[in-house]
């Protein structure tokens, strides 16, 4: 092959040909360097048949300039990246760069300078180096990461390497990960837990694609059972893919993994070093690395032999990415599957209806776990309604919970009370002439936080130390905290227990994998007594002396009119009430709500989920919701407010006019403002037989935009904001 055609990382451009040197292999899927007018530019070479573009004469055809000395991208990932980009309406280069995540590895092995701290006696210090010597302990990393670690300048460190108070360390860019041992602690799966594994263990031998949906009730041991599946896969000697919602997961993913088998898996995340992801890149397209724990960036991770995926806690929404290519990781990992021919496991206790919808038609196979592992049972649930049984004034915790609570710190039992918002109060007020506090730059409110003092944006992170006096009025002391956040539920559980040692578990307070795994440890050495916390501690974890869950405010996902508020309650509270009674003990859980009748309230009081999930199909039906139809938003945004508009309203002019698509708006987006950009948007609702894609291309493809208009489409939205 003399004549190639690429795939190059520039958005605006179309794939351009090149003419391969004398002396240069390359086959699709290598990785090359382009000439670009004066510039080189990264490309990958890919199959010319599935790429149009223009015919270039042969004698204009510049020459590639180099191949990069990494593996071809599979041909099953070229696959995966053409599906996700002609799903999601992404340009295939916004999608690409996306596997090729590590400009590191691209460049080859190669030895990297780290530096640690010495045993060097240090003396007098000056302050920058005495904050570096408490915050770098135990540390290995270069000079930059590690001053951003410390929070001081390169130079401070710099100093400290002279002074001999850190030294520098060669590390091996391409030194292998320890080997899993999938034989290392094998369980005694229960009879139901062991059929289940076995239908795994036999679809991972088989090497063919095979969606299951792994529905079992909080604590069946899901994780048990597709560990055995990824023992099979390892014994084959191929690679494992699991998909965790959240960092603050994986920690305790990590301790279960090494318990089972003997070292911890090859993780990948946004908050990784450049040498960690540059390492673990090149493990995983060498088919080194053997199980790889991450973050839903993993799924574009290229892999040499694939041959198991697992998605955990797949109902999750975080699994939905909601900037830049926006993909849903739950159906792009199952998609992967299919391209790599091999089986996939949604895991979940509460399954999205969709997957459960996929079940039913017959494309997924449902596998059930229907009880808790070794006796415990289900806890139990009551509802506790607040216009009857009312907390004090200016306070949420309802009598019920107070007399729980106290009953669970007399027993020496722990507590857990979820609500899911972050901060003290979600909007302050002044008491004299009224002003309320807003973001400058989003249609939101400033949420106090008075662990650090501020108010803050939860939409753009915009941050204000918390004034002394009225910004308005300049009354001093007149500011008032309206509702709850976690931050005051953890304040009035104090007073209310003042001996209780209570823990905040948020991501204000869960910053790093270090403290998830710090608060772990706490929680099972019962050093926690009462844990306030947000979603990010209703799934996943395991405390066995946690015998009480009280949720604060069961209406508050309810409100405003998102197409999934019903599912996603349920889902959260069934969610946090299956951390209840997992050991010995039995649980009890009590829900705050102002709404007993509600469905999704009385179908998380009986217990019913299949009445819920009955009930949520029906009214999705009749509404034309997935899965039953389709929806599409259109986000039109700029800085300036008429060009949004006018822009939006162009795209409304020429809307396609077709039977079975609905089209509404433009309107103002519910946050109207974001990030100093104001948003319009149309939502596009179809039959599920409509090509919506090609129907939303057709309309948007010929139309322009001033350049400071964005236009972004959302297949499949979750995000109705
Ligand atoms: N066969 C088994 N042998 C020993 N321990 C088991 C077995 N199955 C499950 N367990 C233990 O029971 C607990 C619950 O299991 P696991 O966390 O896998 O459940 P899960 O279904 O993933 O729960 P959730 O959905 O609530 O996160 C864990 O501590 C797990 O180690
Ligand atoms: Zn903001």
């Amino acid at each position: 092959m003399n004549r190639v055609r690429c795939l190059v990382f520039n958005a605006a451009l179309g794939p351009l040909d090149y003419r391969v040197p004398e002396g240069m292999t390359v086959e699709p899927g290598s990785v090359v360097v382009c000439p670009l007018g004066p510039r080189q530019i990264i490309g990958i070479v890919w199959d010319a048949e599935r790429l149009p573009g223009d015919e270039v004469p042969a004698n204009k055809l510049r020459p590639l300039l180099q191949v990069l000395p990494v593996p071809p991208l599979p041909a099953p990932l070229r696959r995966l990246i053409e599906w996700t980009a002609d799903y999601y309406l992404a340009s295939l280069a916004s999608v690409a760069r996306m596997a090729l995540s590590s400009t590191g590895a691209l460049r080859g092995s190669s030895t990297v300078t780290e530096y640690r701290l010495t045993d060097k006696e240090p003396g007098r210090l000056t302050p920058q180096r005495a904050k570096a010597i408490e915050a770098l302990d135990g540390q290995q990393a270069t000079i930059r990461e590690l001053a951003a670690m410390a929070s001081v300048s390169d130079a401070v460190l710099r100093g400290m390497v002279n002074a001999g108070l850190l030294e520098a360390v060669l590390v091996d860019s391409d030194r292998p990960y320890p080997a899993a041992d999938p034989t290392h602690a094998a369980p005694d799966l229960s009879v139901e837990q062991a059929a289940v594994a076995t239908q795994f263990v036999t679809a991972v031998h088989a090497h063919e694609f095979q969606p299951f949906l792994l529905d079992g009730v909080t604590g069946s041991g899901k994780t048990e059972v597709y560990f055995e599946a990824v023992a099979a896969a390892i014994e084959d000697g191929r690679q494992v893919l699991v998909l965790l919602p959240e960092i603050a997961l994986t920690q305790t993913f990590l301790k279960r993994f090494e318990a089972r088998f003997g070292v911890t898996p090859v993780t990948w995340h946004s908050s990784l070093k450049s040498s960690e992801r540059r390492r673990a890149w090149r493990a995983v397209a060498a088919g080194h690395a053997q199980v790889v724990v991450g973050a839903r960036s993993a799924l574009f991770l290229p892999f040499a032999k694939l041959g198991l995926i697992v998605v955990d806690e797949a109902h999750e929404v975080s699994f939905k990415q909601d900037d830049g290519v926006r993909y849903n990781a739950r159906d792009v990992a199952v998609m992967r599957a299919r391209f790599e021919s091999v089986p996939v496991v949604l895991a979940s206790a509460t399954p999205a209806l969709e997957s459960l919808q996929m079940a039913e038609s017959g494309r997924y196979e449902r596998v059930v776990l229907p009880a808790r592992f070794g006796g415990a049972t289900m806890p139990d649930i009551q509802v506790i309604d607040l216009r009857i049984e009312q907390p004090e004034r200016g306070h949420w915790i309802a009598p019920p919970l107070v007399r729980a609570l106290k009953e669970r710190l007399e027993k020496g039992e722990q507590s857990l009370l979820f609500l899911n918002r972050r901060g003290y109060a979600p909007l302050t007020l002044c008491r004299t002439c009224g002003y309320r506090f807003q973001c400058p730059n989003c249609s939101a409110w400033l949420v106090e936080h008075r662990l650090s003092r501020r108010l803050a944006c939860h939409h753009c992170g915009h941050e204000v130390p918390t004034p002394e006096a009225c910004p308005e009025c300049s009354e001093p002391d007149c500011l008032v905290a309206c509702g709850p956040g976690v931050e005051r539920i953890a304040d009035e559980v104090a007073a209310i227990l003042p001996e209780a040692r209570v823990a905040l578990v948020t991501s204000d307070t869960l910053t790093s994998p270090a403290k998830a795994a710090e608060f772990v440890e706490r929680a099972s050495a019962k050093a926690i007594d009462v844990i306030v916390g947000t979603q990010l501690v209703t799934k996943g974890y395991h405390f066995p002396e946690l015998t009480f869950v009280g949720v604060i405010d069961a209406d508050m996902g309810l409100e405003g009119g998102d197409l999934r508020a019903a599912e996603r309650t349920y889902q959260q509270i069934a969610q946090v009430s299956g951390r209840a009674g997992r050991g010995e003990k039995p649980g009890e859980v009590l829900i705050q709500t102002r709404h007993p009748e509600a469905p999704v309230i009385e179908a998380l009081a009986s217990g019913d989920r299949d009445a819920f999930y009955a009930a949520e199909t029906e009214a999705r039906r009749d509404a034309g919701a997935p899965p039953f139809g389709r929806w599409a938003a259109i986000i039109v945004s700029s800085e300036d407010e008429a060009e949004a508009r006018d822009a939006a309203r162009g795209i409304g002019g020429t809307a396609p006019n077709l039977a079975d698509v609905m089209i509404l708006g433009p309107a103002p987006a519910p946050l109207s403002l974001l990030r100093g950009r104001y948003r319009y948007r149309l939502l596009i609702n179809a039959r599920r037989s409509t090509e919506l894609q090609r129907v939303i291309r057709e309309w948007l493809d010929p139309l322009r935009f001033p350049p400071g208009v964005r236009v972004a489409v959302d297949i499949d939205p979750y995000s109705f904001v």
